[in-house]
This record gives structure tokens, C-alpha cells and sequence, in this order.
């Protein structure tokens, strides 16, 4: 497991980063979630030792992390960091000889990720003669040249189209070992949302909400939506409030007691055609934590 824990980066006197603390679990995907300048790429750096922190540390499976472990985690930064002017494949094979594999070996990797990526009729191609999404997924198979063992991508989906978005992340859970520890920043929250384990929201260089994303929709308020004949009875409701109508619906918040029992207090008074759980998505979560 990947862990951050109290890191911290100042530049002068503006603290960017503050004591921002998560972990990133073996198997899981975690979307790093905040908006422009909310310090994710700055932690990110100090994640893989390319920056230095002011404060704090970051663990590997609990212990400070060294080099060598870095060393094998795959990293795609925000500035990529790939050559324009060089084939797909040659640096492909470039990078994975640098991380040890013998020639033979680094050319079956490239060849097996290129295929894979459906760019193998591309392969002498430069980096800047593809389409932007086509970049991205070499910049991504670059990531991965060397089966990392953690993968920590910046904005891997900006400026994808959705259905290039699905490819990538079909094209990720294929690639990615089972264990391995996966952490990517977004601005997207819709798409983390859809696609993430867990999330951890930053904002102003704190996290602001960090946990599984299931659990975080499911954890708001215990809000119904409802469809009653009479609206009237809506009015005086037991342990509940009327938030807001929505053409036919209203939406109600309990606030103590069981829904079934407000659902019976209902059904005794009136006709009700539509009573269900009505979870909030993410970007109200996200509201709410940076309000
Ligand atoms: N070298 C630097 N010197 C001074 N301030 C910096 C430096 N690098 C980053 N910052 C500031 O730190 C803050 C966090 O930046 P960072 O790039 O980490 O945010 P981000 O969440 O990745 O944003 P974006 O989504 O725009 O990439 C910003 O206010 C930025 O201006």
C-alpha cells in the first residue's frame, strides 16, 4: 500500500500543500479529485521524489519509501515527458532498457503494449504526428514499459473524448497487475466518480474528503424521493422534512427514525407511487466539503 502521510510543500510563504494525508490501496483506483491549483500535481511529485516536501513522508507498505521502490513505480507527469521527434517505438524500447530489460525483451514489451493500445501500425511513427489521444495512450504504455508496481498518472483523461476515456481504463485494468496501488488526478469529478474505488478530494492544498466512493454517495443525507397523490400530507411529516418539489416529486430528508415508518405514515393517508433512496452525486459531496 502507497501511503502519504502529513505532506506538506511550501513555496515561500504560500503553503500549497498542507499536511495532506491518504492512502492509495493495492488494487483499488483512486481519483485524486480538486480544482486547478488545489496542489495535486505538486503532491503527486513528491509522491514519486521529484520534488522534495517541506514536510512529512510518504510509505511503502508502511515503511518510508526508498529509491529503489520508486524506481519501480510507473509515472505519467503532467509536463509527459516523452520525445516528440523519436518513434513510438524506439522510445518505448529506449525507456524499458532503462529500467533493465535486455533488448529482446524491451522489444517484446513495446511491440506487446503498442499492439495492445492498437497503435502497432503506428510504431515509426513520431509522438507528435498522432492525435492527442493517441499521445496520451503512449504516454500511458510508457507508464507502464516495466510492470510497475504502483502507478501514479496526472491527468491521464484531459482532453479525452468519453469513449476514448473507457478505452484507456479498459486498456489500464488489462494492463495493470492485480495488487497493483493506482492513483490519478482529475478535474473530472463526474468521470472519478464513475470510474473510482475511493477519492480524495483537495482543496486549497488540504484533503477535504478522502474514502471509498461508494461509501461517500451512500454516507450523505438520508434523502427519499417521493410521489404521493396528495402533496398535502408532505407538510407534516414524522422525523423527516420536505427539502424541495420537483414537478411530481418532492424530495424529504429523514432526519431520525426508519424510512419504512415514514413510508407507512404515507401509505395511510394518501397514495404513494414512487418512494426511494435519492443519492446525491459526488460534485455535491464536493460542494458541501469545500463550501
Ligand atoms: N514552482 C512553484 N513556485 C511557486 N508556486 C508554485 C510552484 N508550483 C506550483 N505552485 C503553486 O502551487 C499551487 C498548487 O499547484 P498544483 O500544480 O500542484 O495544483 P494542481 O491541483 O495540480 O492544479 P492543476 O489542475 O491546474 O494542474 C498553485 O497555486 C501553483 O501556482
Amino acid at each position: 500500500m502507497l501511503t502519504v502521510r502529513g505532506l506538506s510543500r511550501a513555496y515561500g510563504e504560500a503553503l500549497v500543500v498542507d499536511e495532506v494525508t491518504f492512502d492509495v490501496r493495492p488494487g483499488r483506483l483512486t481519483g485524486f479529485v480538486g480544482a486547478n491549483g488545489a496542489g495535486k500535481t505538486t503532491t503527486m511529485r513528491m509522491l514519486m521524489g521529484v520534488l522534495a516536501p517541506t514536510a512529512g513522508e510518504v510509505l511503502w507498505d508502511g515503511a518510508p519509501i526508498t529509491t529503489e521502490q520508486r524506481r519501480t513505480f510507473g509515472y505519467m507527469p503532467e509536463e509527459r515527458g516523452l520525445y516528440p521527434r523519436m518513434s513510438l517505438v524506439d522510445q518505448l524500447v529506449f525507456l524499458a532498457r532503462l529500467h533493465g530489460l535486455d533488448k529482446a525483451a524491451a522489444t517484446e514489451r513495446a511491440r506487446h503494449l503498442l499492439d495492445h493500445f492498437g497503435l502497432d501500425e503506428r510504431r515509426d511513427d513520431l509522438l507528435d504526428s498522432l492525435s492527442l489521444g493517441n499521445q496520451q495512450r503512449v504516454q500511458v504504455a510508457a507508464a507502464l514499459i516495466h510492470r510497475p508496481t504502483a502507478l501514479i498518472l496526472d491527468e491521464p483523461f484531459s482532453g479525452l473524448d468519453p469513449l476514448a476515456v473507457d478505452s484507456m481504463v479498459e486498456l489500464l485494468n488489462d494492463e495493470v497487475g492485480p495488487d497493483v496501488p493506482v492513483l490519478f488526478s482529475s478535474h473530472q469529478l463526474e468521470l472519478v466518480e464513475r470510474l473510482c474505488d475511493d477519492l480524495v478530494i483537495l482543496s486549497g492544498g488540504r484533503v477535504v474528503v478522502a474514502g471509498a466512493t461508494d461509501e461517500l454517495r451512500e454516507g450523505g443525507p438520508l434523502r427519499y424521493r417521493v410521489v404521493v397523490d396528495d402533496p398535502t400530507v408532505l407538510e407534516s411529516l414524522p422525523g423527516a422534512t420536505l427539502d424541495r418539489r420537483d414537478g411530481d416529486a418532492a424530495f424529504v430528508t429523514i432526519s431520525e427514525g426508519d424510512p419504512a415508518d415514514l413510508l407507512a405514515h404515507l401509505t395511510g393517508r394518501t397514495r404513494v407511487s414512487e418512494f426511494h433512496r435519492h443519492v446525491e452525486p459526488l460534485a455535491h459531496v464536493f460542494r458541501e466539503a469545500t463550501r
